[in-house]
Parts: C-alpha cells; sequence; structure tokens
C-alpha cells in the first residue's frame, strides 16, 4: 500500500473550498429521479444527464471529486472523451460506487446488509484501469421506534465497510467510507445522536482491527437530524452542533475529511448546515460534501430533459457547488439563494 498516494489523493479531494459530486445513483435510483422529471430513463439520457452535470463550467474550483456508477465510469461525452479522463483532465478526482445495493439481513427483520465484497479485488483493479482514483461503499441503519438497529446489524455493517476499505487501500484506491443513519422515521435529534455515534465507534473499531490506514480514508456520514417525521424538528443550530459533538468524540483526528451525504435534506438545508458546521472552532478534520440530491434536484428541475435548458442546468449546478464551497469557509448566508445566477 502506498499510503503516501493514499493521503495525497484523499487530501486533493477535500482541498479548501472543494467537495464531491456524488452521482452515482444506481440504475433504480436514477430513474426515479429522471421519472420525475418526466425523461425516459434509458442509457443515452442518463449519459447527456451526467455529461452536463460533468462539463459545467467552474465546477473544478468547488468539486474535488466525482462518484460515478459502473455505467458511467464506461460512458464518454458526445465527443468520444471519457468521462473519468475528462474529469481527471479538468483536475477533479474520478471515483467509483463498488457497493451492490442492500439486501435483508438474514434473521434480522427490517435490518439491511450492504453487498458486493465477493469479486471486489478483482473488480478494484478494473475500475483503477479505467481511472477511478477512490471508491465508495454505503452501509445503510434505519431506525425505528423500538430495537432497530440491532447492535449485530452495526456490526455487520461496519465489518463489511472495513473488509472495502482494506481491499479499496491495497489497491491504490481511497475508500470512502459511508454509514449511512436514515432520516427516515419519526426519532428525536438525540436518538439519531446515539444511533450514529455508536455506528460510528463500531466502524472506527472495524477499521483499525482491518489495518485500515485513516489518513487515507473519507469518512461520509449522516448529519444528526431527527427524523422527518418527528414532530419537533431542529434548527441549524442545534443540527450543526449535535453533528460536531458526535463526531468529535467518534472520528480520530487521523481522517483527513468528512465529506456529509445529503439524505434527502433539501438543498439549502444541506448547505446551510454543512456552513454552520465549518462557522465553529476548528476541527481536526475537512468539513465537507458528498451531496447527491443536494446538489443536483435544483439541476435536474431546471434541466427538465429539454437541450434548450442545459446552460440553464448548468449555470444552477455551478451555482449549487459554488454556495457549498463558500459554505466551506462558514462564508454562505440564507440571502445568498435569492441572489441571481451568478
Ligand atoms: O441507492 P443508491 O442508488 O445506491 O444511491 C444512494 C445515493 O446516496 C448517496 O450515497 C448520498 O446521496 P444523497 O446526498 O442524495 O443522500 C449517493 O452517493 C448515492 O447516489
Amino acid at each position: 500500500m502506498n499510503i503516501d498516494e493514499l493521503k495525497s489523493t484523499a487530501r486533493a479531494i477535500v482541498a479548501a473550498q472543494k467537495g464531491v459530486l456524488a452521482a452515482d445513483e444506481s440504475g433504480p435510483t436514477i430513474k426515479k429521479r429522471l421519472d420525475a422529471i418526466k425523461v425516459e430513463a434509458n442509457e443515452a439520457n442518463r449519459r447527456r444527464y451526467r455529461e452536463i452535470l460533468f462539463t459545467s463550467a467552474g465546477i473544478e474550483q468547488y468539486i474535488g471529486g466525482v462518484i460515478l456508477y459502473d455505467e458511467t465510469l464506461r460512458q464518454s461525452t458526445s465527443d468520444g472523451i471519457p468521462f473519468a479522463e475528462l474529469l481527471a483532465r479538468r483536475g477533479i478526482m474520478p471515483g467509483i460506487k463498488v457497493d451492490k445495493g442492500v439486501s435483508p439481513l438474514a434473521l434480522h427483520p427490517g435490518e439491511k446488509i450492504t453487498e458486493g465484497l465477493e469479486g471486489l479485488r478483482e473488480r478494484l483493479l478494473e475500475y483503477k484501469q479505467l481511472g477511478a482514483r477512490f471508491a465508495k461503499w454505503r452501509a445503510v441503519i434505519e431506525i425505528d421506534e423500538h430495537d432497530i438497529p440491532t447492535p449485530y446489524a452495526i456490526r455487520a455493517n461496519a465489518h463489511a465497510l472495513a473488509r472495502y476499505a482494506a481491499l479499496c487501500q491495497e489497491a491504490g484506491i481511497v475508500p470512502i467510507v459511508e454509514p449511512e443513519v436514515l432520516m427516515d422515521g419519526s426519532h428525536s435529534i438525540e436518538r439519531c445522536a446515539a444511533v450514529t455515534s455508536s455506528v460510528l465507534k463500531y466502524v472506527f473499531a472495524e477499521l483499525d482491527s482491518h489495518g485500515v490506514a485513516l489518513e487515507g480514508i473519507l469518512l461520509k456520514p449522516n448529519m444528526v437530524i431527527p427524523g422527518i417525521k418527528c414532530a419537533q424538528q431542529a434548527t441549524v443550530q442545534q443540527v450543526a452542533d449535535a453533528t460536531m459533538h458526535c463526531l468529535t468524540s467518534s472520528v480520530p483526528a487521523a481522517v483527513p475529511g468528512i465529506v456529509f451525504l445529503s439524505g434527502g435534506q433539501s438543498a439549502e438545508d444541506a448547505t446551510d448546515h454543512l456552513n454552520a458546521m465549518n462557522r465553529q472552532v476548528a476541527h481536526p478534520w475537512q468539513v465537507s460534501f458528498s451531496y447527491g440530491r443536494a446538489l443536483q434536484a435544483p439541476v435536474l428541475a431546471a434541466w427538465k430533459g429539454l437541450e434548450d435548458n442545459v446552460a440553464l442546468a448548468q449555470e444552477t449546478f455551478f451555482r449549487r457547488c459554488q454556495l457549498n464551497g463558500l459554505a466551506r469557509d462558514g462564508k454562505y448566508t440564507r440571502a445568498m439563494e435569492s441572489d441571481i445566477l451568478a
């Protein structure tokens, strides 16, 4: 393992003002997104949509890495430049989702385990040849009103994340470790904090047991937030305080960056929360973003599948990246949302 290479890749992804665009929606997820704007989810439209994102002017100032899906890593621009090469030429690291989605966890009704370890060593070698410099694996933890998540489900998912991370580092690929505690449900912010902190403790214990070098990973956690059906919603400052408190006590300082998922928050809330966290006292890691929906929802709404709307969609995307870049420095304000596109 070349730890220096892993470290410099991880640091480049979360360099000043930068974060990650999560454009790694699997087939069913991208279909849901395209269905919502009445665009047929065929190969040509998926490729065109991703091309619109990756060719947007100026995004390299704010985007250090893009997570791709297997199909997307093999696709090219209309004039034949492979997407991974296009991104690399722009100084953006190409990454790849390597998990194969979730299955029910046997004998644990209501809980899930992420699949994809079988054959992963070989797949990583191919992805590296195709230009991937980092990877992503998402574990999904649900919270219910009773005893879910169980300690066993947390441990099984943490173990799989660590096996994935070790295989990535062996292949010279930076693993993004994503244990997502879902915001579905009616749980309180305190319950989310308790579960998130327990999940992170298991994850770092497993990473340690597997010999993973923390300097060569990025962590992609959820923010600490009440369930969407919880009667008591939290302020931006409460989310920032609870999240930073939880991470400070669970994430070792050796980790170079924390890149949050957006998890169903609105684009504005996700930016505002990131901003509030970056306004707090210094933390040992870069605090950044790896948003899917919070970067892309406004772009899809602007594009609507029409070529006439491409310029507007790209300006919208650039603006969203820029606002999150400002939030990396704690310099975003909600008032900026109504500024005319810069
Ligand atoms: O269910 P899928 O297709 O694996 O997609 C899950 C999505 O969740 C993410 O991990 C986070 O996305 P959000 O920011 O929208 O929550 C993305 O990287 C990924 O596209």
